[in-house]
This record gives structure tokens, C-alpha cells and sequence, in this order.
């Protein structure tokens, strides 16, 4: 190879962008977070559940969250169901708090002016200072927002969120999950009339 063909070739390795997991198609992007979920999330031991129940697998979400890409991947994902016109994305603390700020950056990064906002629902109201239930941007209400969480099992924790941006006069137009264990919640909603959507399935995980 000429000096000039090694060269070119050599600028072209460095002058192309390597592809951003942003730049991968959706089935790409679930496929790549299920597999990481998989491996750094799903335990199987005894454990007992925020309900109180015992469970003898668990899906420890944080693990993948909180990791740089699979925070990006959830970002984007959950990014892409959102509902034409929310505005914003908000559940419990603390399985939802990275997922709605990844969900808030992806937005940003494809929408650098506009956006989707996040927000937290605290578990007991703050005692001091603010004194609110919700942290992030001031809502007016009325603005259409979706509500997110990590793992669904019963349902209780995402209608606590719910309930709580109601209050604050949000509309909750849709919940959001990674994984829905289908042990009710998925029922509990449908039956408060919210629509819901899960990334994954429990069954995802155990067919292994
Ligand atoms: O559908 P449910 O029966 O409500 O169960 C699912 C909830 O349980 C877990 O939260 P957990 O209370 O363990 O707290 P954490 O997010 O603060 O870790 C999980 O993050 C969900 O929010
Ligand atoms: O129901 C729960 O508390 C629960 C189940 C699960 O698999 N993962 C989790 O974080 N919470």
C-alpha cells in the first residue's frame, strides 16, 4: 500500500465517528440492556420484597441504572415510549431517580431546546426546608408527565408516585417500566385506567 493509501486509510479510522448506542435501532438498544441487566441484575436467593412478600429471584435494577451504558440504553429506551406531548417523567425515589435523569439527558441530547423534565416522588414528605413530596423543575398543572419505575411487583410503588403527582395537580397519561414481574401490578393499573408499558418481562430473565 502507497503512502497516501495508508494515510487516507489511517484518516478515515480517525475521521469516523465511532456509532453512539443512541445511533442503534430500539430492538438493538433492548437487546444490548437485557443482556446487561441479566448479568449484572438478576440473583436468584431468598429475598423479601418491598410488599412484604418473599421472592426467591430478584432483579436488583441499580446495578445496570447507575452503569454508564446501561443507563443510556434505559435513558433512550424509555425515552422513545414516551406519549406524544409528556412533558415530563417522574416516579419513586430511589429505583426511579436515575432512570427519569437518563430519560431527561437522552431527551435533551435529541431535543437540545425542548426536552422532557424530571422529577422524584419522596417516600415521606421533606421535614425541613421545601417541605415537598416532589423535587425537580416547577410543573404547572395540568402538564401531561409519565410516571417510571424500575421493577413493577405489585403496583403499590408506582401508584404512590402516581397518586402523589396527581395531587400536585400533574396528568399522569402513562406508566413506564423496565421490568414487570407480573405478580399485579400490570392489572392495577389497567384497572385505575393508566396505560402501561414494560421494556422487559420477568420471564425474560429466568428462561435462561
Ligand atoms: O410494585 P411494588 O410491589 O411496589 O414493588 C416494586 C418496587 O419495589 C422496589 O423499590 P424498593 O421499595 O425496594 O425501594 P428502592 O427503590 O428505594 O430500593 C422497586 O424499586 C419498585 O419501586
Ligand atoms: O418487589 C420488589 O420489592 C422488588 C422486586 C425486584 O425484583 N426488584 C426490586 O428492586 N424490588
Amino acid at each position: 500500500m502507497s503512502t497516501a493509501a495508508t494515510l487516507d486509510a489511517l484518516c478515515f479510522v480517525i475521521c469516523t465517528p465511532m456509532p453512539s448506542p443512541l445511533d442503534w435501532d430500539f430492538a438493538r438498544q433492548r437487546s444490548e440492556l437485557l443482556e446487561l441487566m441479566r448479568t449484572l441484575c438478576y440473583r436468584e436467593g431468598d429475598f423479601k420484597l418491598s410488599s412484604g412478600q418473599l421472592s426467591s429471584y430478584y432483579i436488583d435494577s441499580k446495578k445496570a441504572t447507575l452503569h454508564p451504558l446501561g443507563a443510556l440504553l434505559a435513558g433512550s429506551l424509555l425515552y422513545q415510549r414516551l406519549p406524544e406531548g409528556a412533558a415530563a417523567i417522574g416516579g419513586l425515589t430511589l429505583g426511579a431517580d436515575p432512570i427519569v435523569t437518563a430519560v431527561a439527558v437522552v431527551s435533551a441530547l435529541r431535543h437540545p431546546r425542548g426536552g422532557v423534565g424530571a422529577f422524584i416522588v419522596r417516600k415521606e414528605i421533606k421535614k425541613h426546608g421545601s417541605q415537598q413530596w416532589i423535587e425537580g423543575p416547577s410543573l404547572a398543572a395540568g402538564t401531561p408527565v409519565v410516571i417510571v419505575d424500575d421493577v413493577v411487583t405489585t403496583g403499590a410503588s408506582g401508584l404512590q408516585a402516581v397518586e402523589k403527582a396527581e395531587e400536585a395537580g400533574l396528568k399522569v397519561v402513562k406508566i413506564l417500566a423496565l421490568v414487570d414481574r407480573h405478580q399485579g401490578g400490570g392489572a392495577l393499573y389497567a384497572g385505575r385506567g393508566y396505560p402501561f408499558e414494560a421494556l422487559f418481562s420477568i420471564e425474560e430473565f429466568r428462561s435462561r
